[in-house]
């Protein structure tokens, strides 16, 4: 495959930091420095300014009917010191997360019925489209083609929207050029779930109802759509045998939303899912707080109002950019 010199520095720069973090944080932290120092200044996406909010800043954006809600909201997520970044200056390294809001279970949930009650007008359909090409931009930043040396991706799906996220990005990934297969074992007759995997097979991308062996020579990277905000309690089969499995081999993962199995707010349980990166959406949940790899932010479609009056406190986007890397 022919690419660019910029592409390859890219992408060497993407497989040492993949490589390193699963190691070493402090070997992370070098790596990101190189990042920003080199490689990515060059990048105008990870150039562009990000906002990071004072308290002050959050009331000026507010309107007078948000404010005593936002009142209570600052109250509860105090900003840190210090926290004025040079916008001329700040690139994704730089952009520090401590201030955009972690979701509990229960303000994700409201947050989904916000947008698609009477007032927000979302369909489940667009959302998902746009979580799910969200993954797919992630995922292609992350590890571009040319990192998988022509290794497949696998989606892992599960029976609710996670899952519906993960068939999305399958099609958008496979548009982008990578081969891809998904597992999905609990197809529910639903539906959007039933057109979304239509829409794979006629993309030819492969559909799995029994778990394929994890073969590193196979797969370059493994997408986890198993489960989101809404997962509870143990992870039942046949999912619980593929965490263990996930977690035997030594293949790069890719959480959607949230790690499966993990908490939605406490975080991991005893031999969870351990990603290598995650890519939360709207807005990260609890769980996201003790996640160390690389945290992409998506869904990209909150009205400013909605995020004012729940306190969201979203980074920028860049112009066209459906994530942003917290
Ligand atoms: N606005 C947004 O942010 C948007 C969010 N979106 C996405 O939606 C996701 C939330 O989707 P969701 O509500 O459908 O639930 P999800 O987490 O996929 O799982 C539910 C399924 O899992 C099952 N299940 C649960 N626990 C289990 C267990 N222990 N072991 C086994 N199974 C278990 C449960 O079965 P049940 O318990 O009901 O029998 C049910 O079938 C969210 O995280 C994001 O990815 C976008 O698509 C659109 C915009
Ligand atoms: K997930």
């Amino acid at each position: 495959m022919r690419c660019t010199t910029s592409q390859a520095v890219r992408s060497l720069t993407h497989l040492a930091q993949v490589k390193y973090s699963r190691h070493s944080c402090i070997t992370t932290v070098a790596i990101s420095q190189y990042h920003h120092t080199s490689a990515l200044n060059a990048n105008p996406v990870l150039r562009s300014p990000r906002s990071c909010y004072t308290s002050e800043s959050i009331h000026a954006r507010a309107t007078n009917k948000d404010k005593d809600s936002i009142a209570s909201i600052t109250q509860n997520h105090p900003t840190k010191p210090n926290d004025n970044i040079n916008s001329t200056n700040a690139t994704n390294t730089d952009y520090t997360d401590s201030m955009v809001k972690y979701l509990t279970q229960e303000e994700a949930k409201s947050v989904d019925e916000h947008l698609m009650g009477d007032k927000y007008a979302f369909s489940i359909d667009q959302l998902m489209e746009l979580a799910g090409l969200s993954v797919a931009c992630a995922v292609a930043e992350q590890y571009p083609p040319a990192l998988l040396n022509d290794k497949r991706v696998l989606i892992l799906c599960g029976p609710g929207n996670n899952g519906g996220d993960g068939l999305v990005a399958a099609r958008h990934l496979k548009l982008f050029g990578y081969s891809v297969d998904v597992y999905y074992p609990k197809q529910k007759d639903v539906k959007l779930y039933k057109s979304l995997t239509t829409q794979c097979v006629n993309m030819e991308v492969d559909i799995h109802t029994d778990l394929p062996q994890l073969d590193g020579d196979k797969y370059g990277l493994l997408i986890d759509a198993m489960f989101g905000f809404s997962f509870h309690g143990e992870p039942r089969e046949p999912f619980k045998t593929a965490i263990a499995r996930m977690n035997e081999c030594d293949i790069d993962t890719c959480s959607v939303d949230l790690p499966s199995g993990w908490d939605v707010e406490k975080g991991p349980p005893t031999d969870g899912l351990k990603p290598a990166m995650l890519v939360s959406l709207t807005a990260p949940k609890l769980c996201a707080k003790t996640f160390t790899g690389h945290h992409y932010l998506g869904g990209r479609f909150v009205p400013p109002e909605l995020e004012r009056v729940l306190g969201l406190n979203l980074p920028s986007y860049a112009t066209s950019q459906m994530f942003v890397k917290l």
